[in-house]
């Protein structure tokens, strides 16, 4: 296989059945294993990868990604590596959902927040080693009483991965720091907390990060109805940094600037962790925050 990267075409997915003469699903296994020298861990040295093929038959991956000299709550599973991934490319459904090792609780908590979470099959590609077993098992298998958004939410709100607006706009503060902030890094940061999944704090935020190259990497804010496997917005971010460095080698130091966008009345406040993170992988990029709030509030 060529270099591992975080996502695959559908027209990639169709010639590497053909050259391989294996089926999508048979597939999974060899992407999982060529996957996981992506991981960035530097604390565990476990490279886990996470595969998932969408319902557009495009084929997505995720890692994990450790922070040295922070606490662990900051570490991004391959699991919600995988699901920003699918967010940020407006994939709405998994088919099929193959991991390296057994997901833990807390990943398998997050995954409900994707709508019949339950039913999605699941493969463990370590088990593949073990014995001559590739069947799915369904996710609920592995977490069969599940607590999740249906115990908090009303059905017709959207979940993880179904489209939605927050309908969040700036509040306008004069001054001249807002004046050196490039427009469009801003825009994006406001796009991305339009696109976040806060239904438990009705907090949603967004990220947007600038690159040395002038590239803008956004992501969203995404909450677990057991609130602590939610997903910050910086690592959201980072994920999207990750996934569009093209070698694979996303270097944080080449980040120049980033903008998180919060609402004013937040309960949940991003900006505090999220300076601390940054400053620590990042010390030269400069952080700035904006306030919004949402129009359908009046
Ligand atoms: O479901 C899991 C379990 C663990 N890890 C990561 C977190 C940490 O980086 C390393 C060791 O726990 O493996 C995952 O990505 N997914
Ligand atoms: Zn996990």
């Amino acid at each position: 296989m060529e270099e591992p990267k975080f996502i695959i075409e559908v027209s990639e997915a169709k010639s590497l059945t053909q050259s391989t003469n294996l089926t999508l699903t048979q597939l999974l296994p060899t992407i999982v294993k060529s996957s996981q020298p992506l991981a960035r861990v530097p604390i565990s040295k476990f490279h886990v990868a996470a595969v998932a093929v969408g319902i557009s038959g495009r084929i997505f991956i995720g890692v994990n990604v450790e922070f040295p000299n922070l606490p662990f709550h900051h570490t991004i599973h391959a699991e919600q590596f995988l699901l920003t991934n699918l967010s940020h490319n407006k994939e709405t459904q998994i088919q099929y959902l193959a991991v390296s090792a057994a997901p833990c609780g807390h990943c398998r908590q997050f995954l409900q927040e994707i709508r019949g979470a339950g039913d999605i099959p699941l493969l463990i590609t370590s088990d593949l080693e073990k014995t001559a077993k590739t069947e799915f098992t369904s996710l609920s298998e592995f977490l069969s009483h599940p607590f999740g958004p249906h115990d908090l939410l009303p059905k017709h709100v959207p979940l993880l991965l179904e489209p939605r607006h927050n309908d969040l706009c700036f509040i306008e503060i004069e001054g001249p720091i807002t004046n050196s902030i490039k427009p469009h890094l801003k825009d994006a940061a406001l796009k991305a907390a339009n696109e976040s999944h806060a239904p438990y704090s009705d907090s949603p935020s967004g990220v947007a990060l600038l690159d040395s190259r002038g590239n803008v990497y956004k992501g969203s804010y995404m909450e677990s109805a057991a609130y602590n496997p939610s997903m910050g917005p910086v690592q959201a971010a980072l994920v999207a940094f990750i996934v569009g460095a093209r070698d694979g080698a996303a270097e944080y130091g080449e980040l120049v600037e980033a903008v998180l966008v919060e609402k004013e009345d937040a309960v949940v406040k991003q900006e505090d962790t999220a300076r601390l993170l940054l400053r620590s992988i990042a010390p030269q990029c400069s952080f700035n925050v904006f306030l919004c709030s949402s129009n359908n509030k009046i």
